[in-house]
This record gives structure tokens, C-alpha cells and sequence, in this order.
């Protein structure tokens, strides 16, 4: 790392009041442990830094691979590729909650959740909770009741402008970004900091973007490297505790750029954080009453882990009687167990009604584990480059590996289109604003199956149309594009449904 920090900038304390939040327990530990009242703010000048500020409307993503970036504009423009690039420095514009309906429904969620925002003073106006109905424009039908019935969206506030002015501390990227969806700080988050910071002292909050800090490193002066700035906080311990095994929240923000509820960590069994996109996903898999035959179906979710999709399938078909079964598959042994983890905090591993496997869905029918078109419906939720993640702030990928993931997926849709059985549902959907992932993907699946697999329409199509000039121009509008930069600024997302009309096997 180089320059971390440098002592030619003054540090001066000042007389302003402290910031209150803190509360007198603290106070008095802070009197305790330090002689130089820690909670004055320090007058630090921000334009020796090389800062970012977070509710800057021209932050802007960078992309540290320039012929990545170029890749992108290529098929979006440079106008909408900067578009997409400031608005992934932000949160999207809703915190969405999925109701796990096999334990509450959504009233009874909300009355719990209630008490709970009061008690960590984030205001929950009723004005605020979105129901999915009003994003679609199609009548109400049972899919959009059924989805309007699961999810509570949360409409995020913000940017707010606080300053950074108290004692700084560096934190991880995931953990800065985690922080801008509404996170307090986990000391494991924590890189580095001032020497003297106690618990109850105010600090600031930088990222470090460089992910280069050695753990525990002491800034002299001010932090040097390029970073942004997320919002002030109050440190709930001393500088030492931050890197010992002890864990825990380190950090308590006080001061956000975005006021997104923290829920991590909350009714874990009845709730579950999950992008709008990913809850859509779920249900273009047709698995309600009026969508599909009455007799038991064969699920497959071939990338599975975390298992947040799993668990939505699991929760829509648990009850109807008709003895559906999933089979949950990843190929990483720890993530398949995370993936059953899930299904049995949430009820989900009773009756057979998940099956979780460790393995290459590639493989499934070389291998023999699988018989050919044995699956009525399959998710295909694969690995991609992840490129429509936000909050974000830096973007590594190389071109090479885009060039790779869009490799996998067709080799997994090779895979998903002989495990369907005729009159199936293929669901395809990544995380990426990645054409070739997207539409050139779909575009692959049509080509090389299109004798009998037909690109079917969605519902619940909140989504964009796909990019103009890959698909034929009356396919586009059947694909749902999630924009950063448009419509319900979610995350970057795309989702593609097929149904299969006949049977591959003698093809
Ligand atoms: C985007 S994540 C899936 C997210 C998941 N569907 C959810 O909603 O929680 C992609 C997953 O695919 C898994 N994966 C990658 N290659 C795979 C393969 N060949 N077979 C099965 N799983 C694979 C990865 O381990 C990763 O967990």
C-alpha cells in the first residue's frame, strides 16, 4: 500500500458539541478511557484527500478494465452506460422483504417488524411500504395478488449529505457497501482506523476501495487513498476490540448517505432479504393453481446456493397437495450446505420436499443422475459476472471472464433443454448487465433449440424490453431487462422464460 496516511495535515479539534446519539453509558466510558474528548469532531480537509462522497449525484462506478467498460458501451452507448455506472453507486430504490408464507403472512410480518423499526428509530411510514401490485400495469390476477401477498417493499430514502468529520475508519468493500443498504458495521468489516478511538467515540466511515489494507493499520493524518466516504457512526468498542475474535457490531451508524432498514439478523425464519428481479424470477416457473396441471411436478434449481430462489419454489408449491419435489443442486459443497441450511431454518426439509445435491449440473445426464426430459420445471439461475450488483464502486472484472461466464451458461442451457420434459418451463435469469449473457444467450437457446423451444411472455413484467439488434423485434419485449439507471432502479438483472413444445430426445 502506499501512502496510507500522511501527518503534514492537521488535525485540529475543535469546541463543537458532540453529537449526541451516543448516550450517557458512553460518555462516561469515553471520559474513562481517553483524556482528549473523542467526540469533537476533527476539522479534516477533505481536498487533500482523494474522496469520493457517496450522495455525490456524479459518483460514478469505475470500471478498472477499460476494454470491459468499452465491451459494455458497445452495446449500450456511452451516455447509457454512465447512466448505469452512477446509479450502481447507489442502493436500489426499494428494500425488499420476502414473506416466508409458510410461517406468517405479510400483515403479521409487518405488525412484528413494527416494534422492531421503532426500536432502532427508523421511521416506517405506511406511505413508504409499496405493494408489488402498483409497479404492474396488467389486472390483478393471481400471480401478482400472490407476489403482492410476499413481498413488502420498502421505499429507501435518501441521499442524505453528512460530513465526514469525526475520527476516521476504513472499512471492506462489501462491508461500505452493506453499510449503504442499511448495515451497521461488523468489526470483521473493519481494515483500519485512528490510533485512539474508544467505544462511544464518533467516527467516520471511509471504504477501502484499494483492498489492499493490512487488517489493523493505523491512519496518521488522514486516509490517502482513493475512497468514498458512507456516513458518520459511533464506535461501540475500543480500536483493539476491532480486530480480536470478540466480533459483533464495532460500529453503530448514526449518520447515513441512504436511511435503508438494517435486517440483517431479523426473523430470520419469516423473512428473507431478496432483490425484487430474483422474487419475479421464481415466478415465471408457472408452479401456482391456475398456471400448471394438477399432479406432482419434478423442480429442479440447477445453481442453487444460497438457496433464496430454492426457498421461494419450496414456499409456493409446500402446500398444494400435489407432492412436488425440488431438487436443489451447486456444485460447491459449502454452498449446497447453505442451501439446506436454508431450506430447514425455513421449514422446507420436511417430507422430501427439497433434495439438496453437491454437483455439476453440467454433468447431470453424462453422469447419469438424472434421466433426459425428467424435469417439468427448471431454474437456471447460473453463474455470471455479476455486473448489476449495487451499491458498488469499483468494478474488476476482465473481459475474459465475461467471455467465460456467457461459455458456462450455454453449456448449462445445453443441459437445462435436455433435463426438461416436453410441455415444460425453462426460466433463465442472471445478475449482469452483460448482453452476452442476457440476449445473446437467449439468442443461443433460439438458434441452436428453437425448433422446440419457444421464448414464452412473463408476468409480473415490471422489466425492460431486451437491447435492440439482438433479438427479433418481436422476441425483445418478451425478455425482462432490470436497468439500474431506469424504471424501479433495481439491481442489474435479466430474466428469459421458455416453454418446450415438443420433444429434444429425437433431435
Ligand atoms: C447466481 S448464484 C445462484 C443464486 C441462487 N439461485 C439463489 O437465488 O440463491 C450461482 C451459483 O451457481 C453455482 N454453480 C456454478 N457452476 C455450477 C455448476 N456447474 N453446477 C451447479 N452449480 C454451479 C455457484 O456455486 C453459485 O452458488
Amino acid at each position: 500500500m502506499t501512502s496510507r496516511s500522511r501527518m503534514e495535515q492537521t488535525i485540529t479539534t475543535t469546541t463543537t458539541t458532540s453529537n449526541s446519539n451516543t448516550g450517557s453509558d458512553n460518555n462516561n466510558k469515553r471520559k474513562k478511557h481517553d483524556d482528549n474528548n473523542n467526540n469533537t469532531p476533527v476539522t479534516i480537509d477533505t481536498s487533500k484527500m482523494n474522496l469520493v462522497h457517496a450522495s455525490d449525484p456524479n459518483a460514478i462506478m469505475a470500471y478498472k478494465h477499460q476494454n470491459v467498460l468499452d465491451h459494455l458501451e458497445k452495446y449500450y452507448g456511452k451516455d447509457h452506460m454512465n447512466a448505469i455506472r452512477k446509479a450502481q453507486v447507489r442502493p436500489p430504490t426499494f428494500t425488499t422483504i420476502r414473506v416466508n408464507t409458510s410461517k406468517c403472512d405479510r400483515p403479521h410480518l409487518l405488525n412484528q417488524l413494527r416494534p422492531y423499526f421503532e426500536s432502532i428509530q427508523f421511521k416506517l411510514q405506511d406511505n413508504n411500504i409499496i405493494p408489488f401490485s402498483n409497479l404492474v400495469k396488467e389486472d390483478t390476477n393471481e400471480t401478482i395478488q400472490s407476489i403482492t401477498n410476499q413481498t413488502i417493499l420498502l421505499k429507501n430514502h435518501g441521499p442524505f449529505n453528512p460530513q465526514p468529520k469525526y475520527k476516521q475508519v476504513v472499512v471492506g468493500v462489501l462491508c461500505a457497501e452493506a453499510v449503504l443498504r442499511g448495515s451497521d458495521i461488523f468489526a470483521p468489516g473493519i481494515i483500519g482506523s485512528f490510533k485512539h478511538i474508544v467505544e462511544g467515540d464518533m467516527v467516520s466511515v471511509f471504504v477501502d476501495l484499494s483492498q489492499d489494507g493490512k487488517r489493523g493499520f493505523i491512519i496518521d493524518g488522514y486516509y490517502a487513498e482513493r475512497t468514498v466516504f458512507v456516513g458518520n457512526g459511533v464506535s461501540l468498542m475500543n480500536r483493539l476490540d476491532y480486530y480480536s475474535t470478540r466480533g459483533g457490531v464495532g460500529i453503530k451508524m448514526t449518520e447515513r448517505i441512504w436511511d435503508c432498514p438494517p435486517l440483517n439478523g431479523v426473523l430470520t425464519d419469516k423473512l428473507f432479504l431478496q432483490h425484487l428481479p430474483s422474487i419475479l424470477t421464481v415466478f415465471q416457473m408457472d408452479l401456482l393453481p391456475s398456471q400448471r396441471e394438477k399432479r406432482s411436478f419434478n423442480i429442479l434449481d440447477m445453481c442453487a446456493a444460497p438457496g433464496g430462489k430454492t426457498t421461494l419454489i419450496a414456499s409456493l408449491v409446500k402446500n398444494n397437495g400435489l407432492g412436488d419435489k425440488i431438487t436443489a443442486i451447486d456444485k460447491n459443497k459449502k454452498k449446497a450446505k447453505m442451501v439446506s441450511d436454508l431450506c430447514r431454518v425455513n421449514g422446507f426439509d420436511e417430507n422430501g420436499l427439497v433434495t439438496v445435491r453437491a454437483g455439476d449440473s453440467k454433468k447431470l445426464l453424462i453422469e447419469g443422475v438424472f434421466k433426459e426430459e425428467s424435469f417439468d420445471r427448471i431454474l437456471l439461475d447460473g453463474p455470471c459476472s455479476g455486473l448489476g450488483t449495487r451499491p458498488r464502486f469499483d468494478e474488476a472484472t476482465l473481459l475474459i471472464d465475461l467471455d467465460n461466464s456467457a461459455c458456462l451458461q450455454r453449456v448449462l442451457i445445453d443441459a437445462a433443454v435436455k433435463l426438461l420434459a416436453p410441455g415444460g418451463i425453462l426460466v433463465y435469469s442472471t445478475c449482469t448487465i452483460n448482453p452476452c449473457e442476457n440476449e445473446e444467450n437467449v439468442k443461443y437457446l433460439l438458434d441452436n433449440y428453437g425448433s422446440f423451444m419457444q421464448l414464452v411472455p412473463q408476468t409480473g413484467h415490471i422489466g425492460d424490453p431486451g437491447l435492440p439488434g439482438i433479438l427479433p423485434e418481436n422476441l425483445s419485449p418478451l425478455v425482462q431487462r432490470f436497468d439500474p439507471s431506469t424504471n424501479h432502479e433495481t439491481i442489474g438483472f435479466f430474466i428469459s422464460k421458455f416453454k418446450k413444445t415438443a420433444s429434444s430426445q429425437s433431435k
